[in-house]
């Protein structure tokens, strides 16, 4: 089971190999414009996963979130510690 540091770990390896077969690398390459409307459309998905879903749904729609703000993250130099400090 991934954790949001394993996750981020993961996904910073990605972005530095350019993996071809990544829709992380994919994702980072269509800009920042292309990551904040993902944000949005799952940030949307998980409030109506939560108002008619049920909270498998709801989960499964935050981690889609999760994903695209670490994505976001990446493209913005933003690390874990830049975070935190913040929370
Ligand atoms: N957690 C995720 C993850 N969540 C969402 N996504 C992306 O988001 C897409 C699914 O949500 P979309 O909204 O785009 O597609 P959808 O069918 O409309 O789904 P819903 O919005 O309806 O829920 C996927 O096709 C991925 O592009 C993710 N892509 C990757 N990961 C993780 O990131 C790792 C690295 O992935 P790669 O970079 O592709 O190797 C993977 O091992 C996963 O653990």
């Amino acid at each position: 089971m991934k954790t949001f540091e394993s996750l981020y770990a993961e996904l910073s390896a990605k972005a530095a190999s350019g993996a071809e077969d990544s829709l992380t690398v994919d994702e980072l390459k269509k800009g920042t414009h292309f990551i904040g409307k993902k944000i949005l459309e799952e940030a949307g998905e998980t409030w109506t996963a939560a108002e008619y879903e049920g909270a498998a749904r709801t989960a499964e729609e935050m981690s889609q979130l999760i994903y695209h703000l670490q994505v976001m993250m990446i493209q913005k130099g933003i690390s874990l510690e830049d975070l935190y400090k913040n929370l």
